[in-house]
C-alpha cells in the first residue's frame, strides 16, 4: 500500500482537511491568485497547522498529473484499505444497513460520480472487488467532490462470496440490469438492502447477476440502451431513498 497520496480540487481537499485532517502533510496552492474560493481550505490549514507552498500552474499541473486541480492540491497519507472484515464490522454496527456495490467499475469518474450519489442518498458503505476495479485514485476524490471522505469503499477478494455473507446477515440484494423483467419502481427497496450495479462495458457478471436475490430494470422510453452507471446508480439509490422515507 502507498503511504503517501496526493488529493486535488477545491472540494476534495475541503473534505480532507475537514474530515481527516491529520492526514494532510501539505498543501500546494495556485500562487499570485486572491480566490475567496481557497479561503477555508486557507484557513483550516492554519487552524491544523499544515505548511502552504505557493506554487505555479505547470507545477500544479505536472503534481496533479494533467488533472483537475483547480489550484489546490493536498500531500495527504494513503488512506487505510477497507476489506470484508471491515465490512462485517460496519453491518454489525449498522442497524438497517444500506450498500451499493459496484461490479467492477473501471472508470474513475464514474467511481467518483458513483460515491457523490452514495453520500447523497446516505448509503452506508460502497463495495467493490478488489481486482478489476479503479480504486481510490486522486481523480476519483476529485470527481466524488468530497464524498470518498466520508463513504467508506470496501475493496473485496471475493464480490459473490461477499454478497452471500450479506445475505446471510439478512441483507438483501437487487441487481439493476437493462435486460430484467422487473420494473426498479414496482421493488421494495426497504429494509436492509444493497444494491448491485454493474460495469461500463459488460454490466453485471455471471455470477455476480446470478448472486443477487433480484434483478430490475429502470424503464427507458428512448432509443438507447442503457444508461451510464453512475446515472443508473443515481436512479437506482433514490428510488430506494424515496421509498425509505415514505
Ligand atoms: C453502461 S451499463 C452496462 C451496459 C452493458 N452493455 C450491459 O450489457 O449491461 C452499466 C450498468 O448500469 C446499470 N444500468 C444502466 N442502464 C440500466 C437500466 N436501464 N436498468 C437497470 N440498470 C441499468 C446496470 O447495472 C449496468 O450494468
Amino acid at each position: 500500500m502507498k503511504k503517501q497520496d496526493i488529493t486535488f480540487g477545491i472540494h476534495a481537499v475541503e473534505a480532507v482537511l475537514k474530515y481527516s485532517p491529520e492526514r494532510v502533510i501539505e498543501l500546494w496552492v495556485l500562487q499570485g491568485r486572491d480566490d475567496k474560493r481557497f479561503m477555508p481550505i486557507l484557513e483550516s490549514a492554519a487552524e491544523y497547522g499544515v505548511s502552504v507552498q505557493h506554487a505555479t500552474r505547470k507545477v500544479l499541473d505536472d503534481k496533479s498529473d494533467g488533472g483537475q486541480h483547480q489550484g489546490v492540491i493536498a500531500r495527504v497519507k494513503a488512506v487505510k484499505q477497507l476489506n470484508d472484515k471491515d465490512l462485517a464490522v460496519l453491518v454489525e454496527k449498522t442497524e438497517t444497513p444500506f450498500l451499493l456495490i459496484l461490479d467492477g467499475v473501471t472508470d474513475p469518474h464514474n467511481l467518483g460520480a458513483c460515491l457523490r450519489n452514495a453520500d447523497a442518498a446516505g448509503v452506508h458503505g460502497v463495495i467493490v472487488p478488489r481486482d478489476n476495479s479503479v480504486g481510490l485514485t486522486p481523480t476519483v476524490s476529485k470527481v466524488a467532490c468530497g464524498a470518498a471522505e466520508v463513504v467508506p469503499l470496501f475493496q473485496v477478494t471475493n464480490l459473490a462470496r461477499t454478497m452471500k455473507s450479506l445475505q446471510e446477515k439478512g441483507i438483501w440484494i437487487v441487481g439493476a440490469a437493462g435486460e430484467a423483467e422487473h420494473d426498479l419502481y414496482k421493488a421494495d427497496l426497504k429494509g436492509s438492502l444493497a444494491i448491485a450495479m454493474g460495469a461500463e462495458d459488460k454490466g453485471l457478471r455471471r455470477l455476480t447477476r446470478e448472486s443477487c436475490d433480484s434483478l430490475v430494470s429502470i424503464p427507458m422510453t428512448g432509443s438507447v440502451s442503457s444508461l451510464n452507471v453512475s446515472v443508473a446508480t443515481g436512479v437506482c439509490l433514490f428510488e430506494a431513498v424515496r421509498q425509505r422515507l415514505s
